[in-house]
């Protein structure tokens, strides 16, 4: 299994979402209790999605000051603002609309309709984070591709391995659409708590990979500074 990492099976892929929906509220609770502030980077894909739509449903939310809440993104298609595939417009229809969170805190990575280029994107998202001070991300999630991709860091894509940057832009991704704006490994590791978030038999082989240390998979090489968290399902967990 990789450094810290542990892992927490649920039973289905909605019980996996209600569970890290509960364990992501208690946890912003907990930090507001010891900090004034909460930076959680939140992930697109479905159970990520899915989180979001159940901590919307939380009564939980209500115990949260959320004007001290930050939001981010670990990813964001490069697409125009509004197109169906942006993460954080999930993320707005999912929950973001109904917090009365600051438009100010809602860190979103830059639209193909605002920047000329995704690395255009990619250095306003870095100057974002410098503004901010470049907060140890408290909790950031990922989803994870059945290709192992976490974020939009690809296995054997150059944006795996670019170094010296928080964000990095991403070009021909295997996974549409190609243009893309990321958070690198390098940002991931600065966080407090990194939760890679997987449910369903298809990412059953990637998972097991990861946990045996394959690090061709950028899944394999996420780990948080006090904790690596794998929130699977059954299915998900079947090739530990
Ligand atoms: O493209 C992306 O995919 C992953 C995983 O998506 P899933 O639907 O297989 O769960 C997601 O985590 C990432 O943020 C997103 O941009």
């Amino acid at each position: 299994m990789t450094g810290n990492a542990r892992v927490v099976v649920h039973t289905d892929a909605e019980a996996l979402a209600e569970a890290t929906a509960a364990r992501l509220l208690l946890t912003v609770i907990d930090t507001l209790s010891v900090q004034d502030r909460a930076d959680v980077v939140l992930t697109g894909g479905t159970v990520g999605i899915a989180t979001l739509a159940a901590v919307s449903r939380s009564p939980l939310a209500a115990a949260i000051d959320w004007t001290s809440v930050h939001v981010w993104w670990g990813d964001e298609r490069f697409v125009p603002a509004g197109d169906a595939d942006r993460n954080e417009g999930q993320a707005q229809a999912a929950l973001l609309a109904g917090l009365p969170l600051p438009e100010e805190n809602i860190h979103r990575m830059g639209a193909s309709s605002d920047f000329a280029s995704a690395e255009e994107a990619a250095f306003a998202y870095a100057e974002d984070i410098a503004v901010e001070g470049a907060p140890a991300w408290d909790v950031l999630m990922l989803g994870m591709g059945p290709d192992g991709h976490v974020a939009s860091l690809f296995p054997g894509h150059e944006g795996y391995a670019a170094t010296g940057a928080e964000v990095v832009a991403v070009h021909d991704s295997p996974k549409p659409p190609p243009t893309r704006v990321s958070l690198t490994l390098e940002s991931i590791r600065r966080a407090k708590r990194v939760w890679v978030v997987a449910a369903g038999a298809a990412k059953a082989e990637v998972v097991g990979r990861s946990l045996h240390g394959d690090l061709e998979l950028p899944a394999a090489a996420v780990r948080g500074v006090q904790e690596t968290l794998w929130l699977v399902d059954a299915e998900a967990v079947a090739q530990v």
